[in-house]
Formats: structure tokens, C-alpha cells, sequence
């Protein structure tokens, strides 16, 4: 059986893990596939009960369906292992699907405690060292409500006083594919979960960052395999083609130019920091360009150029267009330049809403993508509503989609920022990216990101390469940190850059070690 240590790379949606399930399931006997996730299930929970140096005490909570099938075949796996199990079952046995009424029958025989669902608040009362969800897995279909709703409020109490909470398949009440708690109701914040055949996309966006713990994956031996999958959690190896060392004969002009337009009045400060951070990431020549006053140079990085947005020459430069842009006539007018250039362009926050509130601007950037004039775009879920013309929290209740959609009208690569955030581009599977923490919740790390997909662009990634290794050493600079303790709290979007730096360097020098 397979169990992985780490979250497989490849997600699969809802629709498709039914299409693996079934092909599975026709050429096996009946139970199978349920018998080995209830070995798989059991087996986690004993790893987590060892890791944790308690012993095997468990409450496991078993819904109507195939998911509470589960938890019963983990739960007579670990009675007939001599340990202390007890199920609180919920719905009418008479009415379980086939296989999960075999796991009941099971749980029953090898002798384990099965209480009706109404006793929830004695059981819960009493003492147990780990509480595992069974109740729904992709059969959500609506909000949990009721008692239902009520015990899962108080598993999240206890929870959060350390009882270990291990979730099957997915956490009930996150939707498996959008990661969102389905209608905003109330959903299992899982310490673990172990999710069966492949991984889930809404494991790791949106809600779901929050509410599944530490994934990993249980492939339950489909001996057909699986096929492609639809999406891919991001991962250094998905960029490692760009990450090659340098070549000793070389100059600045091997490493490309970039612009960053922005700095409008009062807003100086995010296009320094675009800039500061395209050069620690290794453009060869960086170049600040403000729509408002030109300071003389960036005391702290006098390596930067700076000048007037109106006289720079954007030709062969990568440009980064957006941070502390404004939305006056220079900006538009800077933005226009910057959707003509012939050079790969990133566009970020103001030229983002420049974009979205001018039909020729945005048809402008569709034209590049046709041009082979490669563009990233990367919005924070408001800016991506404007830009798709619908309520933000409509882009947060299914952001892959959104994502989707944006990179399809936009003919971009597009990296939809936020808990999760998506890679997507026209023709390709979405990419969800793992690494990054809420540090980066704070002004000015947008602008950071912003001028590390324009260094490497300048030096000769392809955007989505570039969207991929930005998004992930972003997420990675501040995971870091938050580990020496610089934050989460009070991270700086400044703090970010060395850390960037010594990410890039780091991944290629494992990249380049020979055996
Ligand atoms: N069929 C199989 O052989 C396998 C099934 N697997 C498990 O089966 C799960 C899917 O099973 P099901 O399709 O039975 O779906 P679930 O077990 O996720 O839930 C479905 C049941 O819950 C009800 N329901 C949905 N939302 C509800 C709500 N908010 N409140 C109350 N009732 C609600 C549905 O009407 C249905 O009866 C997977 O997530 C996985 O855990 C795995 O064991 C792999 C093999
Ligand atoms: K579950």
C-alpha cells in the first residue's frame, strides 16, 4: 500500500478521483478500495499516536455515507490491533451504501463501541488522545447544520487545545475542490489528513490551507495508475530546468534588463522595493522608473537606476508594470508603453486596475499573448475581481476558476495571490502554490513579488517557469524567516528580499551539486 511522506505533486478534482475510483472499483471485489483506506486510515492514526508518545485512544466520528465507511473499516482495523476504539455513528444504518454498511458489520464484529451520533456531547466529554473525521468526504453536498455543525464547533475547541484531529479523505465541510467551507457554515480544522487515491486541490487553497494540517496521501494501489492530473501542487522541480549556474564568462548584459514603472506621488516606496528585490534576484541592470518626483538614487541600493517614467527607453528591458503606479494620465500613459514593449512584462496592483477599468487596455494585453509577447499577471483576489467583473468573494469561493478564467481573457500567465495561490495560464493544468505563511500579509510584499517574477524574466525564465519559481521562493523566503521567529508577525516586505536571494542561490547550487 502506498502511503506518501510527502503531499503528492498531482491533484485531482472530485470528478475525476470518482472516474479513478470506478475504473478501480470494477475490477475489484466488493470493499476493496474501502478496506484499504481504513488500513491506511488506521495506519495514520497509530503513526500519529506514536509521534504524538500517546497511546492508541481514539473517538472516531462516521457519517452516513462511504467517508463514515472509512472511519468504520480504520476503526475495526485498529479494535482487532487491541486498541481503544469508539465510533459515534451518524444516520441511519439501514441506509449506508453497500460497502460502508460491510465496514459497519466489520466494526461491529471485531467488538468496537458504537454509539448513535445523538450521544455526541457524553462522548466527546469523555477522555480519548485523538478524534478522527469521518463524517463527510467528496459527498459534501451542502453546509453542515444541526448537531452535525454543533459537534464539529466543539472538535475545533478541543483541537485547538493540541487533541491531534486526523481527517479522512477531506476535512468535513471544505468543498475538495475550491477549498472553501461549504456555505460558510462550519468545517473540521484538522490537524492531519489523509486523503485517498490522489491529492485534492481544496487541501490546499482558500479554506482548505487552514483546515487540513499535514496532508499526505494514501494511492490505495489503483493498479491501473492515474491518469494525468489536473493540477499540480508547485515544487522546485516543476521550475528546475531555470535554475542553472552561471557561466563564468559572463557580464551584466547576460542577465537581462528590467523595468520597474511605478512610484507615482507618495507611492515611491513599492516600486524601490520591486526594484530592490529584481536586483537581489539577479537582474543584470535594474532600472526605477517613477511617475512622480525622481529621487537621485536609492541610498540604500545606489545599484539601482533611477529615473523619470516619461523618458525611460523601454526597449529590450523587461517591464514591471504597477507598484504605486496611481491611475492618472502618466500611469495610463506608462501602462500603454508597457503593453507595447516586445519584451516579456509583468503587471501588478495599479496597472491591474488601469487594466481593468479600460476595455482597450485589456484587449492591448490579450493582443501580447497573441504577439508571443509573454505577460504575468499577479492580482490579489480584489484586483482579479475587478478584472473579471465580479464580487471578490466570488473569486475567493472558487479560485482556481478564477484564475482560470482570468489567464484565458487575459492570454497571461497568472498568479491569483492569497492562502493557496493559483498558477494558471492559458492550455495548462492550474498550479497551487504550497509554501508562504500569513507574514506576508502585510504591505509591500506584492511589490517584492512583482520584481522577482521581472528579474527572472530578464534573465530568461519563461512566465510560467517565472510565475512558478516566484510564487514558490516567495512563500519559501518567508517560511524561512517565520522559522529563525522574524515573524509572522512584523515581517517586513524589506526582510524578504535577502531571504529571497539566499532561496534562488540556495535551489540552484542544489540543482548544479554532480554526483
Ligand atoms: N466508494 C468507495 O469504495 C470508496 C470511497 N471512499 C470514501 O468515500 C467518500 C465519498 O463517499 P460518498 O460519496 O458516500 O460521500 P460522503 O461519505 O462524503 O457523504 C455522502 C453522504 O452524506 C450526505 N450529505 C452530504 N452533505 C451533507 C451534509 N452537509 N449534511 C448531512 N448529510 C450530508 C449525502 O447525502 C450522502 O448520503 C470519499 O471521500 C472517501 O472517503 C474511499 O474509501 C475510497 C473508496
Ligand atoms: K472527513
Amino acid at each position: 500500500m502506498t502511503t506518501s511522506a510527502l503531499p503528492s505533486n498531482a491533484l485531482y478534482t472530485i470528478a475525476r478521483i470518482r472516474q479513478i475510483e470506478q475504473a478501480a472499483m470494477s475490477h475489484l471485489p466488493p470493499g476493496s478500495l474501502m478496506q484499504r483506506a481504513g488500513a491506511a486510515a488506521a495506519r495514520e492514526v497509530r503513526d500519529i499516536c506514536r509521534r504524538a508518545g500517546r497511546r492508541v485512544d481514539v473517538l472516531l466520528l462516521a457519517g452516513s455515507g462511504n467517508n463514515g465507511g472509512d472511519a468504520l473499516e480504520a476503526a475495526a482495523v485498529l479494535r482487532r490491533g487491541g486498541m481503544r476504539v469508539r465510533v459515534l455513528l451518524h444516520g441511519d444504518p439501514a441506509r449506508q451504501p453497500r460497502d460502508a454498511a460491510a465496514a459497519h458489520a466489520r466494526a461491529l464484529a471485531a467488538g468496537v463501541e458504537i454509539h448513535p451520533f445523538s450521544d455526541w456531547q457524553a462522548q466527546l466529554e469523555r477522555p480519548c488522545n485523538l478524534v478522527v473525521d469521518g463524517l463527510f468526504g467528496i459527498g459534501l453536498q451542502r453546509p453542515l447544520t444541526g448537531e452535525i455543525a454543533e459537534a464539529v464547533q466543539t472538535i475545533n475547541e478541543i483541537g485547538a487545545a493540541r487533541l491531534p484531529v486526523l481527517a479522512l479523505d477531506v476535512p468535513s465541510g471544505i468543498d475538495a475542490d475550491t477549498g472553501t467551507v461549504v456555505g460558510g457554515a462550519v468545517a473540521v480544522r484538522a490537524s492531519h489528513t489523509i486523503t485517498f487515491i490522489g491529492d485534492k486541490p481544496g487541501l490546499h487553497t482558500a479554506d482548505g490551507c487552514d483546515h487540513a494540517g499535514e496532508v499526505r496521501v494514501a494511492g490505495l494501489d489503483i493498479a491501473s495508475g492515474l491518469p494525468p492530473p489536473d493540477g499540480m501542487l508547485n515544487h522546485p522541480g516543476l521550475f528546475a530546468a531555470c535554475l542553472r549556474p552561471r557561466a563564468r564568462n559572463t557580464h551584466k548584459g547576460s542577465f537581462g534588463d528590467v523595468v520597474l514603472l511605478g512610484g507615482a506621488s507618495g507611492m515611491a516606496g513599492a516600486v524601490v522595493l520591486a526594484a530592490r528585490a529584481a536586483l537581489h534576484a539577479g537582474a543584470g541592470r535594474t532600472y526605477a522608473a517613477f511617475i512622480g518626483p525622481v529621487p537621485v538614487y536609492d541610498d540604500a541600493h545606489p545599484e539601482l537606476m533611477c529615473r523619470a517614467a516619461h523618458e525611460i527607453d523601454l526597449a529590450r528591458k523587461v517591464v514591471v508594470a504597477g507598484p504605486g503606479m496611481g491611475s492618472g494620465e502618466a500611469a495610463r500613459a506608462a501602462l500603454t508603453a508597457a503593453l507595447k514593449s516586445p519584451m516579456p512584462a509583468v503587471f501588478d496592483a495599479d496597472a491591474l486596475n488601469l487594466l481593468a477599468s479600460d476595455r482597450s487596455l485589456m484587449q492591448a494585453l490579450a493582443d501580447r499573448g497573441n504577439l508571443q509577447q509573454p505577460s504575468l499577471l499577479t492580482p490579489h483576489p480584489l484586483e482579479a475581481a475587478r478584472l473579471l467583473g465580479m464580487k471578490v468573494a466570488e473569486v475567493q469561493s472558487d479560485r482556481l476558476a478564477a484564475a482560470r478564467a482570468l489567464a484565458e481573457s487575459a492570454n497571461a500567465v497568472v498568479i491569483l495571490k492569497g492562502a493557496g495561490s493559483i498558477i494558471a495560464a492559458p492550455d495548462r493544468p492550474f498550479v497551487i502554490n504550497p509554501t508562504g505563511n500569513p507574514a506576508l500579509a502585510t504591505g509591500g510584499t506584492g511589490d517584492v513579488l512583482a520584481g522577482l517574477c521581472g528579474a527572472l524574466l530578464a534573465q530568461g525564465w519563461p512566465a510560467h517557469e517565472a510565475a512558478l519559481g516566484a510564487a514558490w521562493m516567495h512563500g519559501h523566503a518567508a517560511d524561512e524567516l517565520v522559522r529563525k521567529g522574524v515573524g509572522p508577525i512584523g515581517l517586513t516586505a524589506s526582510e524578504l528580499i535577502p531571504a529571497l536571494r539566499l532561496c534562488l542561490n540556495q535551489l540552484v547550487a542544489e540543482r548544479s551539486v554532480r554526483p
